[in-house]
């Protein structure tokens, strides 16, 4: 380990030594020669108590150099201690600085800035001697009780976002079942009553009685609640046409990013060279981009084909890999089908050869399947990466790795803020899978009412129980809803010269592309922006839609998209269509 990594002191005794105004904290040393163990109380700390310490005495207990640096205390004229920041911008975890997220990045950030100027104007000193109109406390008092608040004048009256994949802030309601049996398992008084049907009622006791206590509220085991994870076996089973699951390689995690981030950990390790690398699609979700410059690991692009409905190209994944293969040792290889942000539905053999790559190259698979019930497309079908390996016989099956993953967020539940999920993990190395079932545990447990939500999404009400019909007709009209939008969406920006839009075969986006101008490119840069953050922003300004620029994804170069969500609801959308439509041709004749 190296000398300037950075130690965490637990809590024991600690030593402070005075030197002037300035005091230096260190702890952890029970002999510490100094001899001044103090309780970590501020009050204590009082120059005269102390006797004057030159500091080459503090050297003596063996304290670095560097972390005295780190810790010290200035006391200023009016006595207070003034304190230099441990953690600063220089001394924080280099990875975390790496990390982007472009899903919530600046263009959602200057959006809800927006909404805000929208609601309220920006209140100068001036405007609040006048009585100023926005919310702000001070300014309030001063306002006649019969003031309207209303905001800055834009040329829209709303922000339409369309920049992430949360369905419910967007409008969708909730399936009636999941949430009776939530609310009855949050107050199981209500099992008294009448209002419930029995099936969700009968669902709400077993998964009580399952918990510790018949509380929701305790923590359950860290693997999740034991006849969940059997349900999430059966369901699997019953998905991937009776392929036996066993419920021990079930993990139930904090939604799928939880899972993913906890399979990345395992796998990344070593320096230099043999760092690993782990492949992903561009475009990609960027939890993974985010995720890898966290742990340190090298990013391995390979690239869809938007020529071909942005499926996978084995040339691609084999030329990518070679080229790794010189600076880092790649290890996993990365799919998500359907796709964010492209929404692409991987064919069967698609998937067939990138699981004989997997095994010919020796690379651990991780198939991100939270799409795998948004599938609209005519033609298209999702088909599981495990249930492909077993049908690919035991060569395959009793050999390729396998992690997937799944979720609450999204399909037809879209219930993202339960962060509910699991993964299954094939053909893991029995030692690995201790440390696995270790590392999870050191967390305690997923969210117990997501691992609920999770039960009834794999165990859904069955024909002849009561909320049988009420469920498929919820589910099937929120699919057939998201299947209309995803065609209206495809055809809708078509229509509009300069920009092209693969079909959306499924998930929850559109990522067309957008041809832009070479001044506006030339602008942008100048600027230091990326062309399509400059495009999307001035989207925002001038329209109040708010997207994504597709270089938070990942794009080939000199190419330039964005995402967008099929997610707002039908008027909203083709509104927001519309405008889009109209920017994109203002926008080309202003730069052309
Ligand atoms: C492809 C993909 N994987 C994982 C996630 C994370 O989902 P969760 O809410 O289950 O953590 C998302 C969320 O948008 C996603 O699009």
């Amino acid at each position: 380990m190296s000398a300037s990594r950075i130690g965490l002191i637990l809590p024991s005794r600690s030593v402070s030594v005075l030197n002037g105004g300035n005091v230096w904290f260190f702890g952890g040393g029970a002999q510490d020669p100094a001899g001044y163990l103090v309780s970590g109380v501020r009050s204590m700390l009082i120059p005269s108590l102390l006797p004057p310490f030159p500091p080459q005495s503090i050297a003596l207990s063996g304290v670095s150099e560097r972390r005295r640096g780190l810790a010290q205390e200035k006391m200023t004229e009016n006595g207070v201690f003034s304190r230099d920041k441990v953690l600063t911008i220089d001394t924080m975890n280099p990875t975390v600085k790496n990390v982007e997220y472009a899903v919530r990045g600046p263009i959602v950030q200057r959006a809800m800035q927006i909404e805000k100027e929208l609601r309220e104007p920006n209140c100068s000193p001036k405007s609040r001697l006048f009585g100023c109109i926005c919310s702000h406390t001070q300014c309030v008092t001063l306002l006649p009780k019969s003031t309207t608040l209303k905001g800055v004048k834009k040329p829209f009256t709303e922000v339409i976002k369309a920049n992430i994949g949360d369905a419910h802030a967007m409008g969708q309601q909730p399936i009636t079942f999941f949430r009776q049996v939530l609310a009855l398992c949050s107050y199981p008084e209500l099992l008294n009553e009448n209002m419930f049907p029995e099936d969700a009622k009968n669902r709400a006791r077993r998964i009580l009685q399952a918990c510790g206590g018949g509380s929701v509220g305790a923590y359950s085991a860290s693997q999740g609640i034991d006849c969940v994870r059997q349900d999430v076996a059966r369901y699997i089973e019953r998905r991937d046409g009776g392929v036996p699951c066993d419920p021990d390689n079930v993990y139930l995690t904090t939604g799928a990013s939880d899972g993913i981030v906890t399979m990345l950990k395992l796998l990344v390790c070593g320096e230099g060279a043999s760092r690993t690398g782990v492949m992903i699609s561009i475009p990609q979700y960027p939890l993974y981009s985010a995720a890898l410059a966290e742990l340190g690991a090298v990013q391995i692009n390979y690239y869809l084909n938007e020529e071909k409905c942005w499926s996978m190209d084995l040339s691609e994944l084999e030329s990518s890999l070679a080229e790794a293969r010189k600076h880092c040792n790649p290890k996993a290889l990365c799919i998500i089908n359907p796709g964010n942000p492209t929404g692409q539905v991987q064919s069967r053999q698609c998937i067939e050869d990138v699981i004989r790559f997997a095994a010919k190259e020796r690379l651990f698979l991780m198939a991100d399947e939270v799409y795998q019930d948004n599938v609209y497309a005519e033609g298209c079908q999702f088909h599981s990466f495990k249930k492909v390996l077993f049908e690919l016989g035991p060569e395959y099956s009793d050999n390729v790795e396998l992690a997937s993953f799944h979720s609450t967020s999204k399909c037809y539940m879209g219930e993202c803020g339960f962060r509910g999920g699991y993964m299954e993990v094939i053909n893991m190395d029995a030692e690995v899978q201790a440390q696995l079932s270790k590392l999870v545990s050191v967390r305690l447990c997923p969210p117990v009412p997501g691992q609920a939500l999770m039960d009834l999404v794999v165990n859904s009400p069955q024909p002849g129980e009561p909320s049988h019909i009420t469920f498929m007709k919820e589910r099937t009209a929120t699919l057939s809803l998201l299947a209309e939008k995803a065609k209206l969406t495809e055809q809708i920006l078509n229509t509009v010269p300069g920009i092209t839009c693969n079909p959306v075969q499924g998930a929850m986006y559109s990522f067309p592309n957008i041809s832009l101008p070479e001044k506006s490119i030339k602008e942008a840069k100048a600027l230091g922006q990326a062309p399509d953050m400059f495009y999307c922003m001035k989207l925002l300004e001038e329209t109040g839609i708010c997207l994504v620029p597709g270089s938070g994804f990942g794009q080939k170069d000199g190419t330039y998209h964005f995402r967008m969500t099929i997610l707002p609801p039908t008027d909203k959308l083709k509104i927001l269509l519309a405008k889009v439509k109209e920017f994109h041709q203002k926008f080309t004749q202003q730069y052309s």
